[in-house]
């Protein structure tokens, strides 16, 4: 897949969004990509997860699990997992922390790999890979559907993403006028009540 292939699927699900947007990490931005309205329509995900699966298996490998953390990353994880032919778990936040729940477990010697819908500032990214440091397994990288750091973030293992895109984001006390001019949505589930 092209990188306009990759971005036509987003623009025509109606994922492109423009407004003003707090992101997970707090940071603000004109631009949002609704990674749902992908994940609401299997053919559409089954594309892009196909594809991300390839540049893994690429990368790394074959893969034994992929680990991905709730609520995005579940379906892009479970997709992509099923062209490695690998298992799909997730880790969710408790008291704030990600966690392995459910029994979830990564046996001794197991290839895996962490499947986020979109990396930032990778925070979130580096709180999964943390949760799941002290488990068995042999953790292999990295991967997302989209990039927006254009490849400037540092997780600690290689990432490997569908797509890099450069996309503004700016701390809430330095907003160009524009930004600060509309309300502020914020989208994502961190930071919500259990
Ligand atoms: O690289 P970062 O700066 O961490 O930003 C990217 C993260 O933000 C979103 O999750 P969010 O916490 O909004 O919740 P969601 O997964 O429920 O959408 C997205 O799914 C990534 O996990
Ligand atoms: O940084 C984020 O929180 C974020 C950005 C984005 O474009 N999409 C999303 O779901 N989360
Ligand atoms: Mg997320």
């Amino acid at each position: 897949m092209t990188d306009d292939d990759v971005l036509a699927e987003f623009r025509d699900a109606g994922a492109l969004l423009e407004g003003h947007f707090i992101l997970s990490s707090g940071l603000r931005s004109p631009i949002f990509l609704q990674k749902m309205f992908i994940f609401q329509d299997p053919v559409r995900t089954e594309r892009l997860c196909k594809a991300l699966a390839e540049k893994i298996e690429a990368a790394f490998g074959t893969v034994d699990y992929v680990v991905s953390p709730a609520v995005g990353g579940i379906v892009p994880g479970y997709e992509t997992a099923r062209h490695l032919k690998a298992k799909a778990i997730f880790v969710e936040r408790e008291d704030g922390q990600f966690r392995l729940r459910r029994g979830f477990a990564i046996p001794k010697g197991a290839r895996v790999v962490m499947v986020e819908d979109i990396v930032t500032t990778g925070l979130s990214s580096r709180e999964c890979l943390a949760s799941i440091a002290g488990e068995p397994g042999i953790m292999l990288g990295a991967a997302c559907l989209v990039d927006r750091s254009a490849g400037r973030v540092d997780l600690g293992v290689p990432l490997v993403s569908l797509i890099r895109l450069d996309i503004p984001a700016y701390p809430a006390d330095a907003l160009p006028p524009e930004l600060a001019a509309i309300p502020a949505v914020k989208p994502g589930s961190r930071g919500l009540a259990a």
